[in-house]
């Protein structure tokens, strides 16, 4: 694959981009909004320079309910010889791509597992797909240059390729996604008249619950309106499990024993159902989940410090797996969680004192 369109050159067209264009694919870039399409350009993304010819794959990255109005313009175009969107949803762009009458036999859907919490252009990221499952929804239809095509852009952007049907497809991120989002944007509106007083004792714990609840709302009513029905079948289980959990600690404040008996073991159950559930989401490259053990360091909140960290767990010969972050209010410090091979652990915390880093036991 040489050359490449990005029609949409928000968070994940731009992040597209910038990956296709670093392995040295002519990309080029359109938007709606010309802005958007000349800070990708800016950024190193491509260029907005109309392709010669077609293109080998168009990559469409608008709203899910354009993919099907986008992808007729660009086949009307002759834009390129395969194309892709990248809709957080599949069976809506394919059922309007089909009323649509379009052809389908030089198009692929699919979806990147990887996301953040802001839109447009600068949120860009070349790495954003790296060791992500990236979905792709084959047909009958679908030839086997397109697939190619497609697949090559998912091992360009380093994800990795997971074949789906796109019902089955939209279930499984009702489950992992999109009810995740609700939950997350649910306990962050409960902050929001809560007291200053309180607000400020946030730690890290709310802020992984609610990270996603920044997310825009408008990109999320296109992704929901997609798949409102599954949602709300999830949300309902989750809401039956809430009333347990309420009544569960109700039963906690009785004055009868048993009862509270009773209270703590619905509560217990809750927590073991919990635990299950988050031991079975994968851990880096979709590899099964690994358990790594936690170094924590204090460091100074000033420039360089986390880069003279890295050096020294690097000359420590450490890979660090993962990164936390923990700021504490008023203080100019934090604390960072490093996560490392169980085996690892000893020998960093011991090379990091010796160099002067304050580890905590
Ligand atoms: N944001 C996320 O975390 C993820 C989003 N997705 C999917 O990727 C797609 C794009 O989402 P984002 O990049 O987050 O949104 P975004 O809002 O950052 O970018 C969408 C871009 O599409 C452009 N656009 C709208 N109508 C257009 C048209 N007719 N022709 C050309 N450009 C048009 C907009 O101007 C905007 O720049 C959506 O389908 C979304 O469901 C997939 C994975 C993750
Ligand atoms: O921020 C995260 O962790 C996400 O998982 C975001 C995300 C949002 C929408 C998608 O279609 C895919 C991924």
């Amino acid at each position: 694959m040489r050359t490449v369109a990005v029609v949409g050159t928000g968070l994940i067209g731009t992040s597209a981009a910038l990956a296709l264009s670093a392995r040295g694919i002519a990309v080029h870039l359109e938007d709606a909004d010309h802005d958007a399409a000349r800070t990708a350009a800016a950024l190193g993304a491509g260029t907005v320079e109309p392709a010669e010819g077609p293109v080998d794959l168009a990559v469409i990255a608008v709203p899910p309910a354009l993919v099907g109005p986008v992808l007729a313009d660009c086949q009307q175009r002759g834009l390129a010889r395969c194309y892709t969107d990248v809709a957080s949803v599949k069976s809506g762009p394919r059922a309007d791509i089909a009323a649509l009458g379009l052809d389908t036999t030089h198009y692929i859907g699919s979806h990147p597992m990887a996301g953040r919490e802001i839109s447009g252009p600068l949120a860009g990221r070349a790495d954003l797909f790296e060791g992500r499952p990236w979905v792709l929804t084959p047909t009958p239809d679908t030839d086997t240059d397109t697939l190619n095509a497609a697949l090559e852009l998912v091992a360009l952007c380093g994800a990795v390729p997971v074949v789906m049907d796109a019902a089955a497809h939209d279930r499984a991120v009702a489950l992992v996604s999109h009810t995740p989002q609700l939950v997350s944007s649910l306990v962050a509106a409960r902050l929001e008249h809560a007291e200053e007083t309180a607000v400020r004792l946030s730690g890290q714990g709310v802020r992984d619950v609610t990270r996603i609840a920044a997310s825009d709302p408008r990109m999320w009513i296109d992704i929901l309106s997609a798949n409102a029905g599954v949602v709300a079948d999830i949300l309902e289980d989750v809401a039956a499990d809430l009333g347990e959990t309420v009544a569960a600690l109700r039963s906690l404040q009785a004055a009868d024993e048993a009862k509270r008996r009773e209270g703590a073991q619905g509560i217990t159950e809750v927590m073991r159902r919990g635990n299950a559930g988050q031991a079975r989401i994968p851990g880096k490259h979709g590899a099964p989940p690994t358990r790594y053990a936690t170094v924590a360091v204090l460091i100074g909140d000033q420039p360089g410090e986390l880069a003279r960290l890295f050096g020294d767990a690097g000359r420590a010969g450490v890979n660090i797996e993962d990164i936390a972050i923990e700021h504490s209010t008023g203080q100019q410090a934090g604390l960072v969680q490093l996560s490392v091979a169980p085996s690892a652990a000893t020998g960093l915390t011991a090379a990091l004192r010796e160099r002067g880093w304050s580890v905590r036991d």
